[in-house]
């Protein structure tokens, strides 16, 4: 099988072709020794990324493809990918070296546990897996906002969206992750207006994880619901994530069950996508019509506990619960603070240019209107020890 290098100079703190020059060139060529197997390097590009590398790869035969970048990286691969064509021609298996700032499908996927700044063991861990594990298809989505886009982490509307708009020009200041808790702590107090379509798949239904049964169960009340069986909610929304991975950074885990790691009845099927969804007026004390100060009371209550105490600590949020003062407690019997669904895709129709802001792994669009499915596709996969990947 033939080898492609790509690495992204850019990503992170600037150190994938140090990576490059002082292992990973060494690994590759040693691995491909045995298998009198050829291996090309390309570096990604300022206009395109590794959007026009892609396109030229994968009409080549069963490749392997090292990826050294962060998240940025692999989206621009996978798009050039699936525009150029991959998903009707060869597979392609994908071999991540992360140097980027958050690594969330690196993360999602393999779990490193060292972390330490001065140790780069939890980066090799895909490298590992190249040879003689198996290889497992990514669950992709299709993003139809006017064009046609692919994520292969997150496409997110409100919060999430509103931080990655802000973090970017803070970018040079804050190069490591703390850029994206400033940008949180900037929006925390906004609510974003619009309309959610959970759409069910032909022979699946919406469900939405119970945390009393803790399972997935379908959705029967307490949400309108079309003749088809999709499920409409209604905002104002304060955070509004779909994932097919369970962290956004290596410890951050917003859909603690969309990666494979989670029990095996809570697994989703590579046609389901996990949506995360924070909406103010669940609480009991407020309505949509709260004042400035109930929002902002709410942003760095409520909110900051979900982010900071539930999503920054392997995901207990999904069990915080409203105390009938507003408050949030792991037990008691009021509403859940976070709505965890499972669809097949949904539609996200804005109210106004504020909700418009949608963010599609890192790169962020303005549309009204975003339509998202789960693509389930077998060409793009990557190695790993099982169990890793959902089926
Ligand atoms: N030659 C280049 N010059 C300038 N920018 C580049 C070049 N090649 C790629 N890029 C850009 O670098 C950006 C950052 O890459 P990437 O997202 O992989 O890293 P990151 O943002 O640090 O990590 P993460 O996405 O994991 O947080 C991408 O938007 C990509 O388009």
């Amino acid at each position: 099988m033939p080898w492609a290098v790509v690495w992204n100079g850019n990503a992170g703190d600037g150190q994938a072709k140090q990576f490059l020059d002082q292992d990973v060139r060494r690994y590759v060529e040693e691995s491909l020794e045995k298998d009198h197997q050829q291996v090309t390097y390309f570096q990604t590009e300022a206009d395109s990324g590794a959007r026009r590398i892609a396109q030229r790869l994968c009409k080549e035969k069963g490749l392997r493809v090292v990826l050294l970048g962060g998240d940025g990286t692999v989206h621009e691969f996978l798009e050039g990918a699936l525009q150029g064509g991959a998903h009707q021609l060869h597979p392609i298996q994908l071999v991540i070296f992360p140097t980027g700032t958050a690594n969330a499908l690196y993360a999602s996927l393999y779990r490193p546990v060292v972390r330490a700044e001065d140790k780069d063991d939890w980066r090799w861990l895909a490298m590992h897996c190249a040879n003689g594990a198996q290889s497992y298809p990514l669950t992709l989505m299709r993003i139809d906002s006017g064009d046609t886009r692919y994520a292969c982490v997150v496409v997110s509307h409100a919060l999430h969206a509103a931080i990655l708009r802000d973090s970017e020009s803070l970018r040079a200041e804050h190069p490591g992750l703390d850029r994206f808790k400033i940008a949180a702590a900037q929006n925390a107090s906004c609510w974003w207006n619009a309309r959610l379509i959970l759409h069910r798949a032909p022979s699946r239904a919406v469900t939405r994880y119970d945390t009393d049964t803790d399972s997935f169960e379908e959705i029967k009340n307490g949400y309108e619901m079309t003749q088809q069986g999709d499920v409409i909610v209604d905002g104002p929304f304060a955070y509004m994530n779909a994932m097919v991975v369970e962290r956004l950074e290596p410890t951050f885990v917003p859909a603690p069950f969309a990666s494979g790691h989670c029990k095996p009845s809570l697994r989703r099927s590579n046609e389901e996508l996990d949506v995360i969804v924070i909406r103010p007026t669940q609480s009991p004390i407020l309505d949509r019509d709260a004042s400035e100060s109930q929002r902002s009371a709410f942003g760095h209550g409520p909110l900051t506990q979900v982010l900071f105490e539930g999503m920054y600590r392997e995901g207990t949020h999904v069990k915080f619960k409203y105390n009938s003062d507003g408050s949030v407690t792991t037990h008691g019997d009021g509403p859940t603070v976070v709505e965890y669904f499972r669809a097949s895709g949904y539609s996200w129709h804005a109210n106004d240019d504020h909700a418009s802001t949608t963010c599609i792994d890192g790169t962020v669009i303005q549309s009204r209107n975003v339509k998202v499915n789960a693509l389930p596709q077998d060409a793009i996969t990557v190695r790993a020890n099982p169990p890793m990947a959902v089926s």
